[in-house]
């Protein structure tokens, strides 16, 4: 499995959000960094094909961005994403579910299996109003979970995550990208230690590192404020 981003830009009226980046994913975890405005949100966007880009291309094995067959292999989380406060988790995750064409049995089975695996099973049948952040951020993992993705996009995935949810969310990342490409933003470093096999650094629209990360050789804060610096001035 391969995802290949080539030379992908966003240009807006007075501003380049994302900057001919070019990338190449295989199966693993990739840690995506970068400043508030650095446009981390804007790639992931396009590579899941809800933004048009204004130049470059996304295909995953072949298939394009606009492609169903892409999409039906997508999972993905937005930074803002809206729940509905009314619904049950149970209620959301199977709504969702139809959304994406899983047949009633299916999302069924899927939501209970979810449910389990983000530890909300116990919390199922509670209106979403009554979720912490830390519950709605595992509600939205699941749900981005559902269609079995190859490719599983996650935007600023760990805010609002207590330190136990992080193990956990981090435990539950490792298993997934053992098999598939799971792609998560951050603007906090230490979010992607122990998560991330390889960190992808942006600034200001542009790719600035690409590299394996095992953990061992050097602290990643101060790696990343030595390459952010090295690219340009200080934010
Ligand atoms: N619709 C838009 N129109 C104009 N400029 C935009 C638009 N969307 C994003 N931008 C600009 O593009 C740049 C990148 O934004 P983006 O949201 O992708 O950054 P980010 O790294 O995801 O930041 P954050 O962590 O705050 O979400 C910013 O300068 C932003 O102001």
């Amino acid at each position: 499995m391969q995802l290949i981003i080539d030379r992908l830009t966003k240009q807006y009226l007075n501003a380049i959000a994302v900057d001919r980046v070019s990338l190449r994913l295989h199966k693993g975890v990739y840690g995506l960094l970068g400043a508030n405005g650095a446009g981390k949100t804007t790639l992931m966007r396009m590579i899941c094909g809800i933004l048009k880009p204004t130049s470059g291309t996304v295909t995953c094995d072949g298939l394009t961005v606009s492609s169903e067959e892409y999409r039906a292999q997508l999972g993905y989380l937005p930074q803002d994403f809206g729940y509905y406060p009314d619904f049950t988790g149970m209620d959301f995750l199977l709504y969702m579910a139809s959304l994406k064409g899983l047949s009633r049995s299916a999302a069924r089975r899927k939501s209970v299996e979810l449910l389990n695996t983000v530890s909300l099973q116990d919390q199922a049948k509670k209106k979403i109003k009554t979720y912490s952040g830390g519950m709605k951020q595992r509600l939205g993992i699941a749900q981005a979970l559902l269609n079995d993705p190859n490719v599983l996009i996650l935007d600023e995935p760990t805010a609002g995550l207590d330190p136990r949810e992080r193990v956990r969310f981090r435990n539950l990342i490792a298993d997934i990208g053992k098999n598939n490409i799971v792609l998560l933003s951050t603007h906090i470093v230490s979010d992607l230690e122990h998560i991330a096999d390889t960190i992808l650094m942006m600034k200001a629209g542009q790719l600035i590192y690409e590299g394996k990360w095992d953990g061992s050789h050097e602290d990643l804060e101060a790696f990343y404020l030595q390459q952010t610096k090295e690219e340009g001035e200080n934010e």
